[in-house]
């Protein structure tokens, strides 16, 4: 099982509305991001409120808290913690008082130099609340900037986050009266932004902005290096200068939704044309291909049309559980993959099969699931990944269990009896390198074993 990212959603309407029924439509959206917290801090000028739990939107968010949390400006925040335990008080967003004003802030990614940064703070008499990295970010602002907030400039703020916060983050900052949107120099974790006639809305993925029913025209990813400041008079944007972007290919691989368009690419697409360089370097021969639902959907079709073996829908899953990784400890996600997907007998019995997920990480998804398609009568499963092997642990916002758990640490003749697969191919590096032609170089490959 995987882990996801963070997601973030804000709102600054011109009409005056209240804007948290928006946050929650946005975070609906971004919850395949995390599911351990949802929240949401709105602004009416004068004072933020928040409101944050443990749980999923829809159980974190109802009408009445709803009509308590009102304002004309907020952000959003759903959670899976990389940096401090899954409690209630890591939640996000965050909100202090400083100099009498609010402030609060929403962030997706994980700060690399944390720890060292939040040593020099304690030195210096900084007291911490939680066990969150994102907490560090406030205590930067306010440790440089002296003044009261209002008076703090988006040059002052960037360049601060900039010359002390190593990546990764795509971050909110809510002030009483002003939203800042800030992408570290790399990158690495998406954002956009869409303005229509009733206000501005950013967004970790462009699936936050559907509920609208856009202008894809109008949408735009906000750059690596760019800080944009939303407030009632203008949108202000400055461009840090970057040398380097490391967009996260499991952004493409696993994380984003299908729908949404992350460093200027479909995610489904993207996929799908992994599937099919998978096919073109592991070839086999077979009856019909398996997608691992969801997640293995895009990469399978991709292989079934490069291949010519039909597509069949083997295994159902079923839509009311969440991602497993979502269950803590090794056992429960043994019995997640069981309670989440099932075999359709009469499509996969006596069937040579070509089983295609996104991704193996540790390897316990796809063992249960190659044992529940032999137990129900498949004759072979050759299992077809549709991404280079995981053979890292990531610093940059992603959970990926340490490196001695990762299954592709062994040679793939081992990965394959451990799975109980008659055969295993991924996609190499190089067949990455074909997809994203120039663009290779942009990403991070860092857990797949490259740069
Ligand atoms: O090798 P493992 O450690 O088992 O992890 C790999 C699996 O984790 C993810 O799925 P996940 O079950 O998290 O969610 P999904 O339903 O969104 O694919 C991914 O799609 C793989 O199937
Ligand atoms: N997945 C994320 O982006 C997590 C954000 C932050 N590092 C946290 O742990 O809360
Ligand atoms: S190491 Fe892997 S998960 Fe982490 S940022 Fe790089 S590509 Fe993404
Ligand atoms: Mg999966």
């Amino acid at each position: 099982m995987l882990m996801e990212e963070c997601g973030v959603f804000g709102v600054f309407l011109k009409n005056e509305a209240n804007v948290s029924p928006y946050i929650v439509e946005g975070l609906i959206a971004l919850q395949h991001r995390g599911q351990e917290a949802a929240g949401i801090a709105c602004s009416n000028f004068k004072k933020i409120e928040l409101y944050k739990k443990s749980g999923t939107v829809s159980q974190v968010f109802n009408d009445k808290v709803l009509n308590e949390i009102t304002g004309t400006l907020g952000i959003g925040h759903v959670r899976y913690s990389t940096k401090g335990g899954s409690s209630a008080d890591n939640a996000q967003p965050f909100l202090i008082k400083y100099k009498n004003e609010y402030f609060s802030i929403a962030h997706n990614g994980q700060i690399e130099n944390a720890e060292k940064v939040k040593r020099e703070l304690e030195k210096n008499g900084t007291i911490f609340m939680t066990g969150s990295d994102t907490e560090l970010i406030l205590h930067i602002l306010v440790g440089k900037l002296k003044t009261p907030p209002h008076k703090w400039t988006l040059e002052e703020i960037s360049s601060i986050i900039f010359e002390n916060i190593k990546p990764s983050y795509s971050l909110l900052i809510l002030f009483e009266d002003r939203i800042i949107a800030i992408r570290d120099k790399k990158g690495y974790r998406p954002l956009s932004i869409y303005e229509d006639e009733y206000g501005h809305y950013i967004s970790s993925e462009d699936c936050g902005f559907k509920f609208l029913n856009p202008n894809y025209k109008k949408i735009r990813e906000i750059k690596p290096g760019e800080a944009v400041e939303i407030s009632k008079y203008e949108v202000k944007s400055i461009q840090h200068e970057t040398n380097e972007y490391k967009h996260c290919f499991f952004e493409h691989v696993y994380f984003a939704r299908p729908d949404s368009n992350v460093f200027g690419r479909n995610v489904h697409l993207m996929r799908e044309r992994l599937g099919q360089q998978c096919a073109i370097e592991n070839p086999v021969d077979a009856d019909i291909v398996v997608p691992v639902m969801e997640s293995g959907f895009s990469g399978a079709l991709g292989y079934s049309k490069i291949s010519g073996i039909p597509i069949e829908l083997g295994l159902m899953k079923n839509r009311y559980i969440g991602r497993t990784f979502i269950n803590p400890g090794q056992t429960n996600r043994e019995i997640g993959v069981r309670r989440k997907l099932s075999p359709i007998i009469q499509v996969i019995k006596n069937k040579r099969i070509v089983l295609i997920d996104d991704s193996i990480v540790r390897g316990t998804t796809m063992k249960r699931i190659v044992d529940m398609l032999k137990e129900a009568g498949a004759n072979e499963v050759h299992v077809r990944i549709a991404s280079p092997a995981v053979k890292d642990t990531c610093s940059w916002g992603v959970d990926i269990p340490n490196k001695k758990d990762l299954i592709a640490q062994k040679n793939i003749e081992d990965i394959k009896s451990e799975i109980h697969a008659d055969s295993l191919g991924y996609v190499s590096l190089n067949g990455v390198k074909e997809i994203l032609g120039s663009e290779y170089k942009n990403y991070c490959f860092f857990c797949f074993g490259g740069k």
